[in-house]
């Protein structure tokens, strides 16, 4: 994947990566929640205490949910996103499964209270959804802007880390000036990964 990026449109990326997502297994899917739940877990920044802001996933993503639940037995205040219209985040903890509930887009959301968008600028670490991630930490997303934005609010001392694939982590991703790179990538099999200069 990573020889032919350059000549790929985002959006022709996008389809190429949730393509190939379809294709894995059930077995590759829930080995990947844990290795992605241990990595993220080893991190000072997710200790006792801290405030962590973590998508929860659906479908083919990467499962976050398994590091959601340890985030929150192990004393972690999880804050999970919620989609606005016009594509701000918005954030409410979760307290458990009875917390969530499915939302639009085939998404599932916390319904506790919601405590606005600036909210993420509390977080000790920033867990968010890419579809790739490349070498300097640019990241292809849905497409809404919507992370881009949430970079752009948190500090840049902030550990922000993208989930992908081993295979989603590549060269380069087309890059536009709205663009906000994640300071590492976190992959099943390479655990967390420091990018260039971050
Ligand atoms: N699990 C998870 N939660 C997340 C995200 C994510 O990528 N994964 N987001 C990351 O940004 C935000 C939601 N982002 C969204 C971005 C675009 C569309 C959207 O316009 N969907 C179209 C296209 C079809 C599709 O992708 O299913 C649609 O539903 O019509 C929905 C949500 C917040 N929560
Ligand atoms: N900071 C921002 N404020 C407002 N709109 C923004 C911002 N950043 C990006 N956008 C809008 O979001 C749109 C989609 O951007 P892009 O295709 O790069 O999304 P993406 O990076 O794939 O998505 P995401 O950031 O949600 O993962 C852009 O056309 C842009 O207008």
């Amino acid at each position: 994947m990573a020889t032919v990026n350059s000549v790929l449109t985002k959006s022709d990326l996008r389809r190429r990566v949730l393509a190939a997502r379809r294709e894995r297994s059930a077995r590759e899917r829930a080995a990947a929640g844990a290795a992605i739940r241990d990595a993220v877990l080893a991190l000072p920044a997710a200790a006792p205490g801290a405030t962590a802001a973590v998508y929860y996933a659906v479908g083919s993503e990467p499962d976050t949910r398994p590091l959601v639940a340890a985030l929150a037995e192990r004393g972690v205040r999880v804050l999970l996103p919620i989609f606005l219209d016009g594509g701000d985040l918005d954030w409410a903890e979760y307290t458990g499964p009875e917390s969530l509930a499915a939302a639009g887009h085939g998404l599932v959301e916390p319904t506790g209270p919601r405590l606005g968008v600036d909210a993420v600028r509390g977080a000790d670490v920033l867990v968010c959804p890419a579809l790739a991630v490349d070498a300097a930490g640019y990241r292809l997303g849905r497409g809404a802007g919507c992370y881009d934005r949430v970079l752009s609010l948190v500090d840049a001392r902030t550990p922000t880390l993208g989930v992908v694939y081993d295979d989603e982590l590549v060269d380069s991703v087309p890059v536009e000036a709205h663009d906000r790179p994640v300071r590492a990538a976190v992959t099943p099999g390479r655990g967390v990964v420091p990018l260039a200069d971050r």
